[in-house]
């Protein structure tokens, strides 16, 4: 058992800040973010998630950047952004998120990214696609203010603090929002000896009908202006008990290095991951993006992996199937950034169980560009939805049987100066109590083989099925 020094939080300007904010509240007539920043003693951002369990078990947030270089976890909701079926979306929730902030007291230490207000969540992949109730707990665009958030960068520690002040609150607020945070740092958490759930059954809908859409999919292709379609699948999980979050969090936490990894609890259920893409991260007015398409499996020696990577390189359907990524993200940050520079080829990545093709994105925001105009411009890259885009969603919204959800989509957090990170929610779990579906898809070109994609899907299940406690295979 482990418990988080509290020697490091202090009473410190949270008291005043609160008192600053019920002011306001009463001059404005509308209630008030008042958010303390304290830079505190170093520890694990799984540590707080863990610790969070007792008091906001389905308020939860982890995240995680493939470098290690920032971690965040949240605790609580002090305000949710949502959207339902809007069509703008992306504009609602900046437009929300920048409403909320305006009147802001923030206090303390504001010197890093990634700290004071900030929110995390994420977007549908179609808000268009007929729902079938797997996604109830989330809306098109869903996003959580936490009430607690420790924000680990660079090996230090900060731990924000988001109080929601109203004109009949007093003082005694302070008191009673500096108890439940003491509590929070004298909860125990386990180390990362959580319990296992026995998976008892793997559910799939129609494997061979899949494989048909795909091959009717193909035929089409031929002589189309549709380039690409990826098409997905869902696989549910049954297990004898509830799945504990920390248990999965901590296994992608050792066996996904090199991911970026999060979990987002809404209203109970949680959906998790660990997705090796980057959609689009700023910083101030750089810009980063990443075109990952394109994948073939590790080998069982260093030698057949280096065969199969060399392979995969020279290989035209996924040569194709990457480029298509390259040419619409490219087009996407010609027009919103300048000084764009993208590598004329691909280069390998590996993770654990897969190898991708890989290109990576720079460029220098305009003006007026904003992260969440970046992740309208973006999403779907034709790694997640096809070529051209409007067409590409469109056909997967006719011919592929499933709810994507969040599944595909934009996760990630921004924070009050703007800055922020988005990754694609690909190799990620919708985890429901004893239950958890599992979703991958492929990037389906005019000379795709259904066989061989249907088993590309089956190693990017691979990752989140281990971490549930399925075997290896
Ligand atoms: C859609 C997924 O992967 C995408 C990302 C990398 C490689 C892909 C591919 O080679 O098909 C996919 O476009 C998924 O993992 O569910
Ligand atoms: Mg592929």
């Amino acid at each position: 058992m482990g418990g988080i020094n509290l020697v490091t939080i202090q009473d410190t300007e949270l008291r005043k800040g609160i008192i600053a904010a019920i002011d306001r509240a009463k001059e404005l007539s509308q209630s008030v973010l008042v958010s303390e920043i304290q830079r505190i003693e170093y520890f694990k951002a799984f540590n707080f998630f863990a610790a969070g369990r007792s008091r906001f078990l389905g308020e939860r947030f982890y995240w995680e950047d493939p470098d290690g270089t920032m971690a965040l976890a949240g605790l609580g909701v002090t305000r949710q952004i949502h959207a339902d079926s809007a069509p703008d979306r992306f504009n609602h929730t900046e437009s929300e998120w920048k409403r909320f902030i305006e009147t802001a007291i923030i206090v303390g230490d504001q010197t890093a990214t990634g700290t004071g207000p900030a929110m995390f969540g994420g977007f549908s992949f179609d808000p268009l696609k007929e729902k079938t109730g797997l996604w109830s707990k989330f809306s098109d665009s869903l996003f959580h203010i936490p009430k607690y958030m420790l924000t680990v960068k660079g090996g230090q520690a900060f731990l924000t603090t988001n109080v929601v002040c109203t004109q009949h609150d007093d003082d005694s607020l302070f008191e009673k929002v500096n108890q439940e945070r003491l509590s929070v740092f004298t909860s125990a958490y386990d180390d990362g000896r959580y319990r296992s759930a026995e998976l008892k059954k793997v559910e799939e809908k129609n494997p061979e009908k899949w494989k048909e859409t795909v091959s009717r999919l193909v035929a089409s292709l031929k002589d189309s202006h549709l380039k690409k379609v990826v098409l997905a699948r869902e696989i549910r999980l049954f297990f004898n008990q509830e799945i504990e979050i920390e248990k999965v969090l901590s296994h992608l936490v050792v066996e996904q290095r090199g991911s970026f990894l999060f979990a987002f609890e809404a209203n109970g259920d949680c959906f998790i991951g660990a997705s090796p893409e980057r959609l689009v991260k700023k910083e101030g007015d750089e810009v980063f993006s990443t075109c990952l398409a394109g994948s073939i499996a590790r080998g069982g020696t260093p030698e057949e992996d280096r065969m199969l990577g060399k392979a995969l390189l020279e290989d035209q359907k996924n040569l194709n199937e990457h480029q298509y990524v390259v040419e619409m993200i490219s087009e996407a940050m010609l027009e919103t950034c300048e000084k764009v520079k993208i590598p004329n080829s691909p280069k390998l990545m590996k993770m654990k169980y897969i190898q991708h093709l890989y290109t990576p994105v720079v460029g220098k925001s305009r003006a007026e560009t904003s992260l969440l105009h970046l992740v309208d411009r973006l999403h779907p890259t034709p790694a997640l939805g096809g070529l051209p885009k409007q067409d590409a969603i469109e056909k997967i919204r006719e011919i592929e049987d499933l709810d994507r959800g969040f599944y595909a989509a934009p996760i990630g957090w921004m924070d009050y100066k703007a800055n922020g990170e988005f990754a694609v929610a690909i190799r990620s779990a919708l985890v429901q109590g004893k239950e958890a579906s599992l979703f991958a898809g492929c990037g389906v070109l005019a000379d795709s083989n259904a066989e061989s994609e249907f088993n590309e899907t089956s190693i990017k299940f691979r990752p989140m099925l281990t971490a549930l406690g399925g075997k290896e295979k």
